[in-house]
């Protein structure tokens, strides 16, 4: 049985469609990062499913729970917001303790001075106690339960609200880019912790990033979402080899993924530009528009010879233990990305004339509504033989 399941959510604010149809499940313990454009409606989905938002329709179901018409408060989920949202005014110890009390204290329980007076307040208390300092040590905070948020830095914030999100134990973690207010270096580290802490909770969590880097390389699963559909929810490596959509394709990877247009020509046969190098697997009306994908490292950069697209480099970054080439194809003035070892790169510069060739394998093509056609290499290829040659 799923940890979490939502089926088609549908969301509008102001005649604005904004989710359209919506449908994920996350297995126990699994970690789904919900990723796409500024806009997309990431937050709103997240919104729908902490109840902070109603849902125009769908159903939202955790641990075998219909939570549809629950408040928020009674769906034991947990959010973290790119904010923090810690209380200023109160230490981290007890910004972590927020949770437990308002949940294991009852409102006589709280009342400052009477309280310890109440039957149960000084072992709820005590128990409380306990429960934030096992919280903070697993996350390496002791240190900082004394401190107010002003005398942290944002590292160490972003850790006192991830220990208040932990400490009531959630049936769901919701994060909402909770590392898009630290610096480059520490939110690289921040992630690892994030990873880490999530292997030891075993909560199913969706965590909602713009940052492919990001999303990739924390999740168990990548849902990818554009102007509200979700197009496709599949491990990292599927995402990023065998994207279902153009938008799923442009969105991951870097440099972006070259698109190339095309057309259907007899027989389902597709060109890059005058050599035909794929077959599509059913036939498709001649002249059909098609868009060709190829990743910048497929792309093949050679100097001499007759075969591939001839091109002339408009632009080299040297990264170090790779080489970018921005190359200008002659026949359709479009820029192709290529991404090359620096041995393959030595010596290209801006002018230099080469050729660029790929294999046809590594060519996805995609319909004109953006969806992934299915289509195989074509033998007796001269783009294939000339990547392989
Ligand atoms: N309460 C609201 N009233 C009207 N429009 C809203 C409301 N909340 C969100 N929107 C709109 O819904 C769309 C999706 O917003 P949402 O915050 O879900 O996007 P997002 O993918 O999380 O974006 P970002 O990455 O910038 O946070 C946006 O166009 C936004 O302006």
């Amino acid at each position: 049985m799923s940890a979490l399941t939502l089926t088609n959510i549908q969301k509008s604010f102001g005649g604005n469609q904004i989710l359209k149809s919506v449908s994920l499940d996350a297995q126990p313990g699994e970690f789904i990062a919900l990723v796409g454009p500024s806009g997309c409606g990431k937050s709103t989905l997240l919104r729908i499913l902490a109840g902070l938002e109603s849902a125009d329709s769908g159903e939202i179901v955790i641990d075998g729970r219909n939570v549809s018409r629950v408040q928020a408060a009674d769906r034991n989920v947990a959010m973290v917001f790119q904010s923090y949202a810690l209380y200023p005014h109160l230490t981290a110890a007890q910004n972590i303790a927020v949770p437990l009390v308002m949940r294991r204290l009852t409102r006589a329980q709280r009342i400052p001075f009477v309280a310890p007076l109440m039957p149960g307040q000084r072992k709820a208390v005590a128990a409380i106690h306990r429960d934030v300092r096992e919280m903070a040590t697993s996350l390496k905070i002791d240190h900082l339960l004394d401190r107010k948020p002003g005398q942290m830095s944002g590292g160490q914030r972003q850790r006192v609200a991830l220990a208040r999100a932990m400490v009531r134990r959630p049936a769901v973690f919701l994060m909402d880019e909770p590392l898009s207010n630290l610096d480059a270096n520490l939110r690289v580290h921040a992630r690892g912790e994030i990873v880490e802490m999530h292997r030891r909770a075993s909560v199913p969590t969706v965590y909602v990033t713009h940052d492919q880097a990001e999303a990739l390389s924390m999740a168990d699963r990548v849902a990818v979402m554009i102007g509200g559909s979700l197009l496709q929810l599949a491990p990292p490596q599927v995402i990023y080899d065998n994207p279902q959509h153009v938008e799923v394709a442009k969105f991951v990877g870097q440099p972006r993924i070259n698109l190339i247009a095309s057309r259907v020509e007899a027989k389902g046969a597709i060109a890059l530009g005058a050599e035909r190098c794929v077959l599509l697997d059913r036939a498709l009306p001649v002249d059909t528009p098609v868009t060709l994908g190829i990743r910048p490292e497929f792309v093949r950069v050679l100097r001499s010879g007759a075969s591939g697209l001839p091109a002339r480099v408009e632009r080299v970054e040297f990264l170090g233990s790779e080489i970018i080439a921005y190359c200008r194809l002659d026949a359709i003035g479009e820029t192709m990305i290529a991404k090359v070892t620096p041995a393959e790169g030595a010596g290209l510069a801006a002018g230099t004339a080469v050729r660029l060739s790929t294999a046809a394998e590594h060519i996805f093509v995609f319909g004109a509504d953006g969806a992934r056609l299915a289509a195989a290499p074509l033998v007796e290829n001269p783009v294939r033989e000339a990547a392989h040659g």
